[in-house]
Parts: structure tokens; C-alpha cells; sequence
């Protein structure tokens, strides 16, 4: 079951003295998302929808990325990452940014309604849903759940992408043909070339992509449109910043020649190998144009994701309020116990009753339940019995 929370302060002032007796005209309500949501299936919207966002506003960075990776290094036609993304403009016009963007569109679609889907379930039904632990132990298996859907469509990229390098010069018309020909000559476990070395890099990338964000947006008692977009642009980078090097090898283990003539006996092979003809240099080859990319791409991502949730979960809170017995969690924002709290403020009907009235459920990804102390706030759950909630329903004349 889901606990409810709703973040609340008592007073908007910091004198602790103003606080002493307060109205309940004083308390600002900040629901949580975590909270409500029993249909699971939200978080995979969600996902779904945030995974297209981002691709939207990444795909342009991979086009140019790819522009210059492919551009002639003795007679360039490119002068840098500005001047390649004008000529393209120019030349195509905005739609030329946009050339080849349907299955980055569908497959990335996918992969993140996985990817949060997973997150949210696996967090949300953890002990302790809130602590950066159960964020850290979600983002790692929505990691190892996504690798399977993951690895063979980042197959099929890679060999398209380097299509005149391996795979004997073979022009594949998209994805999906590039697959069929793996499964054809190599068998269903070619196209799973690579997964271990997926699954060992998303790992450390999910859990550092969630840990982040949530880090950051604890930061902040009300985050706005502009924070929320920098913390997933933060998340979206440490996250690159905390696998990288195992991505190096991850590419190159997928665009090794299939079967028999593969070069790499494995991921330690591969590794040791370019280390060994390289050094360290070898496993940050890229990071700069990945790390620009995934700032807006995350960015955007993680915005929507919030949008979608906030206002899927903000009728569900009602709901909750209403029909449900479970606890509800009170996260007072002026720092003080709930033992404390309750001699001073509100009472927890008038707390309640003052949620139902205004409604005001604004996606925060963030809060603790029990009574845990924070940097900027003390959490407590409290069970309000059945009937009490059913009376502030019917005084609030709600169904
Ligand atoms: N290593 C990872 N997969 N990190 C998560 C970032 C995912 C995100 N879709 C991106 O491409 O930037």
C-alpha cells in the first residue's frame, strides 16, 4: 500500500516565535507524487512521455554529434559544433536536426517507460520509500530491467551508425532490419551481443541518475519550472559522469564483428584491450558532446515526467484522503516533531481538512514518511481513523 504524503509548513516565516498557536490559514500544502498513483501504470506513461521529450529536444545534439564524428578530417566541412549545427539549418532547414529521429523516438519511448516505471514501483514499495537508499536500489534494478529492451535496440544503433564499417558494408534499412539479420546469421543471442556490458554500465548510471535528482530537488522546499529542469539536467549528466567509461567498452563490444570473427573475448577483454592500446584516454572518448547532449535531453525528460505525474496524482490525493485507511504522512517543513508540532499548530483534522479544500497537489518527488529529520524538514506518519476522514469529506462536500 501506498503511504500518503503531503508536505506543510506551518508558518511561511522562519521566526520560530511567529509559529506559536498558528491558524490553519497559515499551512501550505505540497503534496507529494510518490504518494498517490495506486495504478501503477502512470510511472510508465509517464516515462513514456518524458523519454519522448527528451528525444525531442536531443536529437539535434545527436545530429550534429553525428555530422561531425562523419565529417571528412582532411577536408572538414565543419568548424566546430555551432558552425555544423547553422550548416545543417541552412542547408535542411530545422527538419534537417531532425532526420532519423522515429526510432530513437520509439525506442528511447520505451526504454524510459521501463526505465521510470520500474523506478517508481520498485521505490515506492521499498521500506523506506523516501530515503536516498530506496532511490538508489530502484534506479539500479529499472537499470538491469531496461538492459534487455536496451542492449539489442543500442545494438541495431551502433551498426547502423558505423553500417559502412562492420556488418560487410551492408546497408540496413532501419533497426529492425539490422536485428533480423543479426538473428538470421548469429542467432536471438546475437542480438543480445553486449547486454552484460549494457546492464553493468545502467547499473551505476540509473541509481546515480535518481540519486541525483531526487539529492537536488530535496535541495529546494518548493522547486520551480527552472530548478526542476537543472536538476534533471544535473541527474542527466552525473549519471554519464558515473558510467562512462563502462559505455566505451559497451560500444565497442557491440560494434565488434558477430560470431567467430569477434575480436573482444568478452567485457574485460575488450577493456583490457583498449587500455592497452590507448590508456585511461580510451575510456572517455565522447564524454563531452555526451555530457552536452544529456543535460537538455534530461532536462526535459525529467520535467515532463514530473508534469505527467502531478497531474495524474493530483486527483488520485483526493481519492486517497478519502477512501483509504493508510497512514498518512505529514512533512513539516518548519523542521519540529509531530510531538511538537501538535502542541503548537493545527490539529491533524484541520491539517487534513485544509488539504482537501485546496487541493493543492503539486508534484514534488520528494518526502520522507516516519519521524526522520531533515536538513529542511521533520516527517511523521500519523493514521487518521477512518471516520475522521470520512467527516472532513462530507464537511468539505466532497463524494
Ligand atoms: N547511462 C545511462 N543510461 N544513463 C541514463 C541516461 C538516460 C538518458 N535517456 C540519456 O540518454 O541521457
Amino acid at each position: 500500500m501506498y503511504p500518503i504524503t503531503f508536505i506543510y509548513r506551518v508558518n511561511n516565516d522562519k521566526d520560530p516565535y511567529r509559529k506559536r498557536g498558528s491558524e490553519i490559514g497559515d499551512i501550505q500544502l505540497k503534496a507529494t507524487s510518490e504518494t498517490f498513483s495506486p495504478k501503477m501504470v502512470v510511472d510508465f506513461v509517464a516515462g513514456l512521455l518524458g523519454g519522448a521529450a527528451g528525444v525531442l529536444v536531443g536529437h539535434p545534439f545527436d545530429t550534429v554529434k553525428v555530422h561531425l564524428q562523419t565529417d571528412d578530417p582532411r577536408n572538414p566541412k565543419y568548424k566546430g559544433t555551432f558552425h555544423c549545427f547553422r550548416t545543417i539549418v541552412q542547408r535542411d532547414k530545422f527538419i534537417g536536426l531532425y532526420r532519423g529521429i522515429s526510432s530513437p523516438m520509439g525506442g528511447i519511448g520505451l526504454v524510459n517507460a521501463i526505465v521510470f516505471g520500474v523506478y517508481g514501483n520498485v521505490q515506492r514499495l521499498s521500506n523506506d520509500p523516501n530515503s536516498l537508499t530506496s532511490h538508489f536500489f530502484a534506479g539500479s534494478i529499472a537499470g538491469v530491467a531496461q538492459g534487455f529492451v536496451c542492449a539489442p535496440m543500442e545494438l541495431a544503433k551502433t551498426r547502423l551508425q558505423l553500417s559502412t564499417q562492420v556488418d560487410s558494408g551492408i546497408k540496413f534499412t532501419g533497426p529492425i532490419h539490422c536485428l533480423k539479420y543479426i538473428v538470421k546469421t548469429e542467432g536471438i543471442r546475437g542480438a543480445f551481443k553486449g547486454l552484460t556490458a549494457t546492464i553493468l554500465r545502467d547499473i551505476p548510471g540509473f541509481a546515480s541518475y535518481f540519486v541525483s535528482f531526487e539529492y537536488l530537488m530535496r535541495q529546494v522546499e518548493t522547486p520551480g519550472v527552472a530548478y526542476t529542469l537543472m536538476a534533471g539536467g544535473c541527474a542527466g549528466m552525473s549519471s554519464w559522469l558515473a558510467c562512462y567509461p563502462i559505455d566505451v567498452v559497451k560500444t565497442h563490444m557491440q560494434a565488434d564483428a558477430l560470431g567467430a570473427n569477434a575480436k573482444y573475448n568478452g567485457f574485460i577483454d575488450c577493456a583490457m584491450k583498449g587500455f592497452r592500446n590507448e590508456g585511461p584516454q580510451y575510456f572517455f572518448r565522447g564524454l563531452n558532446s555526451t555530457l552536452i547532449r544529456a543535460f537538455p535531453m534530461n532536462a526535459a525528460c525529467f520535467f515532463v515526467v514530473s508534469w505527467v505525474l502531478d497531474i495524474c496524482n493530483a486527483k488520485g490525493g483526493m481519492d486517497s484522503v478519502m477512501h483509504s485507511d493508510q497512514p498518512l504522512t505529514l512533512v513539516n517543513l518548519d523542521n519540529k516533531s509531530q510531538a511538537d508540532l501538535e502542541a503548537t499548530a493545527p490539529t491533524v483534522e484541520e491539517v487534513v481538512r485544509k488539504i482537501i479544500t485546496d487541493n493543492a497537489m503539486s508534484h514534488q518527488y520528494v518526502s520522507t514518511p516516519k519521524d526522520v529529520v531533515h536538513s529542511h524538514y521533520t516527517s511523521s506518519t500519523i493514521n487518521i481513523p477512518k471516520e475522521s476522514k470520512a467527516r472532513l469529506a462530507s464537511d468539505c462536500n466532497l463524494k
